[in-house]
């Protein structure tokens, strides 16, 4: 049972900031965890990195190496079934193919002065992809990760992932080498996202970690930030659902159970202005619950942080669903185009009853690495320009250097910066 919350209670404020506020993951802890992961992944390298492996994914990886070869590959492609890898491909070709719209352009231009300014944008060299990997296996977020990185440019993507007990996932080997991902590891957690950022003896150190992961690998990300670049902070799973009276209860609970499933830690929400719709989602929920394989995983999820938000009407929802900054925002209503222009804060957002979150999560095309635990306030999904930066570019001639140049160097002298000022005014008087 999750908690309702109604606008119309003179309580809804005190318990809506209660709910933003609800932290689904022990912090402290793990932020002291892997502070201390990373610590000995530098210092210790391949050896801590195997070591981590046995404690938390309970086998053994120096026994067939760090690095899934391409034998485990090959292999890979007999034991995954046809229409399977067909799915995949799929999927690929439409992410590739929405990503190539992302591809930005450079610029040259020459201003009133005469200066010629511009940026040329170049891709990340070598990036480390995490994909998760302990509570389920995710070949869609292989193809998430790695296909932007190569639309973008990006020369060597190291992909991290878990095998928990040893045991490879085939597709998401498959998935990788469909993708073009350059090397593999058999590793997750906190100390694979050290070993990318610091390098051991086998692990490449890369530029940019990305991807999403679960707490360990959030707090591992933050902490490496600076020694690499990372994407954003992509942790348990959100769905918020704007649904009206109209929509079949049972569609809208199995919407709220595809995000929940996936971890203890995710968040489902429903927002709707029908008391008795939320009762039959309610009951819903639960009766899926009685035949979903992951039932123990989602009914905790649901129980622990699902929430039923009453609405005296749609129009309160907007203002809403920007302070809660949803990683997903379904919006199965008839105004859901109207109610669109109106949202500032989503990670993606699904408009009208026939676009499940999870077509988004495999094939729609548009990334499903997306900012989680209000982060959609400030920053977007994973796409190209995550794996590309941008260069400026300038050039002056010398009466370009007479027309700007004295400005520059007041403004030199007036930061008491007087090499700055130099530097031109020595061209100037030349
Ligand atoms: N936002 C997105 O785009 C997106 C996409 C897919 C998955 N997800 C989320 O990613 C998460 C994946 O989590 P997961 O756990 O399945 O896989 P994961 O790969 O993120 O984490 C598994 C690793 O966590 C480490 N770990 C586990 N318990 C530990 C402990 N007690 N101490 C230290 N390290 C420990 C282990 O090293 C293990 O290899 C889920 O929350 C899911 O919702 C998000
Ligand atoms: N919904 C997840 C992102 O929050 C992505 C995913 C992968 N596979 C299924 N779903
Ligand atoms: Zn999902």
């Amino acid at each position: 049972m999750s908690i309702r919350l109604s606008t119309a209670d003179g309580n809804f404020e005190a318990l809506f900031t209660e709910l933003l506020a609800t932290k689904r993951e022990v912090s402290e802890e793990v932020g002291a965890v892997v502070a201390e992961v990373i610590a000995r992944v530098r210092e210790e390298g391949d050896a801590a990195v195997i070591d981590y492996t046995r404690r938390f994914d309970r086998f053994d990886p120096s026994v067939n190496g760090l690095r899934i070869s391409a034998e485990e590959i090959a292999a890979a492609y007999e034991a995954v079934d046809k229409p399977t890898l067909e799915a995949l491909k799929i999927a690929r070709e439409r992410i590739e193919a929405h990503h190539s719209r992302q591809l930005p352009s450079d610029l040259r231009y020459r201003d009133d002065a005469g200066v010629e300014l511009g940026w040329r944008w170049t891709a990340i060299h070598t990036v480390g992809i995490y994909v998760p990997g302990g509570l389920a296996s995710y070949p869609s977020s292989v193809l998430m990760n790695a296909v932007p990185a190569r639309v973008a440019g990006v020369k060597r993507i190291v992909m991290t992932v878990p095998t928990p007990d040893g045991e490879l996932n085939p597709l998401v080997l498959v998935a990788a080498d469909i993708a073009g991902v350059t090397d593999i590891f058999r590793i997750g957690g906190a100390q694979a996202v050290a070993a990318l950022a610091y390098g051991t003896e086998t692990i490449p150190a890369v530029d940019k970690i990305v991807g999403p992961g679960n707490a360990y690998v959030a707090a591992a990300k933050r902490q490496v930030f600076g020694k690499v670049g990372i994407d954003m902070i992509a942790g348990p799973s959100e769905v918020l659902v704007v649904a009206d009276p109209d929509n079949d209860p049972a569609w809208i609970a199995a919407d709220l159970l595809a995000q929940a499933e996936h971890d203890s830690a995710a968040q489902s929400i429903l927002m709707t202005t029908d008391a008795a719709f939320a009762d039959a989602v309610e009951e819903a929920v639960q009766k899926q619950l009685e035949t979903l394989p992951r039932a123990e995983i989602a009914s905790a999820s649901w129980r622990d942080f699902g929430a039923i938000i009453l609405l005296n009407g749609l129009e309160e929802a907007p203002a809403l669903i920007d302070r809660i900054a949803p990683e997903h925002l379904e919006l199965a209503t008839d105004v859901a185009e109207k109610l669109v222009l109106k949202i500032r804060n989503a990670g993606a957002v699904f408009i009208g009853r026939y676009t499940p979150e999870a077509l988004g999560d495999y094939v729609a095309g548009s990334n499903h690495v997306l900012p989680t635990a209000r982060s959609a306030r400030f920053s977007s999904g994973l796409g190209v320009l995550d794996f590309m930066k941008r260069m400026s570019l300038l050039k002056a001639g010398p009466d370009q250097l007479r027309a700007i140049g004295p400005a520059a160097i007041a403004l030199g002298r007036a930061e008491g910066l007087d090499a700055h000022a130099r530097s031109v005014s020595i061209r100037l008087n030349a």
